[in-house]
């Protein structure tokens, strides 16, 4: 596409068998750890919506800057270490070719494909994985919060009884019961009923400009799957360095020049 200097199948001729190897590695990471595609796809959320599809959310912290995973946004993000297991095996086969990014976006469409052949929206994401407790208690204590589903507050209160919980302890609330490993309109049907454990979640469903689309979404899984998969798309071409801009790392993790000071 002219606009943004992206190509479809942009390593053809450099590295044909570039997104076959990150397809075969996000599906075997998946079967070992289902967890993983949940990551990928927040991966694409935090790196691309605030500035540039840049992979800089995957840098390490330097003596002079702190970087993205460490700060609060980035709160409960995991498996980056297996991002790097992808990368690596792209490297064997095509030393210095693959972007970071490329590997960012692909795995994500990849996970997003073995996390039940299924597409969706922005937000609808919090169809699957996990929030902390820390993230929701204020939502519980000292009182709970009046827009949460009496049905649901049980349950949260048994997954987080501590008001102050540690934020290291691994204590936490399925996003969506209903369906936690699946990709689906179902979060649209939670937030509908005030099942949406995060305020955005409840926003969401309760803002009169975006009422009438949760409704839409949760009445049809197919119009969900048009959406979010457009939505996606629309995400992963945002701003991305092109032609000489940036750089192909060796690891995912360091800007080259951090890996030769080493
Ligand atoms: C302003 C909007 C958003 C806010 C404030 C937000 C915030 C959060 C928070 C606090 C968590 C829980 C982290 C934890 O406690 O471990 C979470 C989880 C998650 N978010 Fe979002 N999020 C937003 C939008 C999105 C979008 C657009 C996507 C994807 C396209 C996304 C994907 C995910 C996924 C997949 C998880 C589960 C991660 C896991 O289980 O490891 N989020 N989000
Ligand atoms: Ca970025
Ligand atoms: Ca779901």
């Amino acid at each position: 596409k002219a606009p943004s200097g992206l190509v479809m199948d942009f390593y053809k001729e450099s590295c044909p068998q570039a997104e076959e190897i990150i397809r075969e590695q996000v599906k075997l990471l998946y079967k070992r750890h289902k967890n993983t595609a949940f990551s990928w796809l927040r991966n694409l959320f935090h790196d691309c919506a605030v500035e540039s599809c840049d992979a800089s959310l995957l840098l390490d912290s330097t003596k002079k800057t702190i970087s993205e995973k460490e700060t609060d946004r980035s709160f409960g993000m995991r498996n980056f270490r297996y991002l790097e297991d992808i990368k690596d095996a792209v490297e064997r086969e095509c030393p210095g070719v693959v972007s970071c990014s490329d590997i960012l976006v692909l795995s994500a469409r990849d996970g997003i494909v073995s996390n039940g052949k299924e597409v969706e929206r922005r937000k609808g994401a919090h169809s699957v994985g996990r929030t902390h407790c820390v993230k929701l208690v204020h939502r519980l204590y000292p009182e709970v919060d009046p827009a949460l589903n009496p049905d649901h507050v049980p349950h949260m209160l048994k997954k987080c009884y501590d008001p102050l919980p540690d934020p290291k302890a691994v204590q936490y609330v399925r996003n969506d019961r209903g369906t936690p490993m699946k990709l689906d309109n179902n979060y649209y049907v939670n937030i509908l009923e005030n099942k949406g454990l995060l305020m955005v979640d409840h926003e969401l469903a309760h803002d009169p400009r975006t009422r009438p689309y949760v409704k839409k979404m949760a009445k049809s899984q197919d119009y969900f799957f048009q959406h979010f998969s457009r939505a996606i798309a629309l995400l992963s071409e945002n701003n991305p360095l092109t032609g000489e801009q940036g750089e192909i790392r060796r690891h995912c993790n360091l800007a080259n020049k951090r890996v030769s000071e080493d």
